[in-house]
């Protein structure tokens, strides 16, 4: 369960979050959420629609002002980064590239002009698997190209800290993996990076530890292998019986019960699975867990809830664009 966490800042940490608090009208979106990222570690940020995940990030991207608790992002209030600030952060937005009528090459050249330190322009297309579209108009790409493309204009500058709101949606299977061995090169190179993601595969293969939110509130924090309670960890042995009847048995050491089985069969058992749960199985513990807790009156409150001015932003901004709600 949630670690204890001094009252301040971590030393070196990243970003650090004390008692985040967001309200839209009667709405509280966050109700108090506090955690470290530590410098070049990957953290992921896991929870249902409506959880507060993206009014996380965009508190800390200092797009939206919080409504109470402490916040710091390398080092600076995010309320208060100016451009120097920004220019070390990478944006990649939930809601991608507009259908714009430059290139993608011209487009990345035009966002790497921002930064004090860009990467190459064409390693960055390629990296992203544009190459063969960097002379195709924005509005002429495919939604999971332009997606890439989003990815490409949040790396461009080289950032010590890289944002990733829902990165990979509409990807293929194909283009996912490539997109996992970009964050994992960058990762190497010492970027820390904090990602939202639906995709629990995604969030187990790059994140060094995940935090489960759900109605505003952190639920759990931890190692990936490690959330969750360690009852929802035990091991599940599956086969069928002679009648050929589903049977199953939780089991800390599955050998064990596959042995027991095979004397007592005096055969190997049908359908003989054994079955780690997965971080979604436990997220989806986690999260049902949540919803049963739930006060019946806060439902109420969040059906009255009145919406913040500009709502959700439509298109990614340059480190020089302030685009503060
Ligand atoms: N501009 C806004 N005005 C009013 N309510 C908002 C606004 N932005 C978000 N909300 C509400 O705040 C809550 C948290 O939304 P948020 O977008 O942070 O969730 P999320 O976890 O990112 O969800 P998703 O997975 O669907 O992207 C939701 O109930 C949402 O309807």
């Amino acid at each position: 369960m949630t670690s204890q966490l001094p009252d301040g800042p971590a030393a070196g940490a990243a970003v650090s979050v004390r008692d985040l608090r967001k309200s839209y009208g009667s709405l509280e979106a966050l109700r108090g959420v506090s955690f470290d990222i530590e410098r070049g570690e990957t953290f992921a940020l896991l929870g249902p629609n409506g959880a507060g995940k993206s009014s996380t990030i965009e508190i800390l991207e200092g797009y939206r002002d919080r409504s109470g608790g402490f916040a710091s992002v390398l080092g600076v209030d995010p309320h208060r980064g100016g451009v120097e600030w920004k220019a070390r952060l990478g944006i990649v937005l939930q809601s991608g590239a507009e259908a714009a009528d430059v290139t993608v090459r011209e487009q990345v050249a035009h966002f790497a002009r921002f930064y004090p330190r860009p990467r190459d322009v064409d390693e960055v297309i390629s990296a992203v698997g544009l190459t063969d579209k960097a002379k195709t108009r924005i509005r002429n790409l495919s939604g999971g190209q332009r997606r890439r493309l989003d990815v490409a204009l949040g790396v461009v500058g080289r950032p010590e800290l890289l944002f990733l709101d829902e990165p990979t949606t509409g990807f293929d299977p194909e283009a996912r993996h490539e997109f996992w061995d970009l964050i994992r090169g960058l990762k190497r190179e010492g970027t820390t990076i904090l990602l939202t993601t639906h995709y629990l595969d995604e969030a187990a293969q790059l994140s060094d530890r995940v935090a489960v939110i759900a109605r505003g509130t952190l639920v759990d924090i931890g190692a990936v292998d490690a959330i969750g309670d360690a009852s929802a960890r035990v091991p599940i042995v599956r086969w069928r019986d002679s009648a050929g009847r589903p049977r199953s048995e939780r089991s800390e050491t599955p050998g064990a019960v596959v042995a027991r089985l095979i004397a007592e069969l005096g055969t190997e058992p049908r359908n003989l699975e054994v079955i780690r749960p997965s971080l979604e199985d436990i997220y989806l513990e986690l999260v049902r867990e949540t919803d049963t807790a739930i006060d019946p009156m806060t439902s109420a409150a969040e059906s009255g809830s009145a919406a913040e001015g500009g709502g959700r932003r439509s298109s990614r901004h340059s480190a020089t664009e302030g685009d503060r709600a």
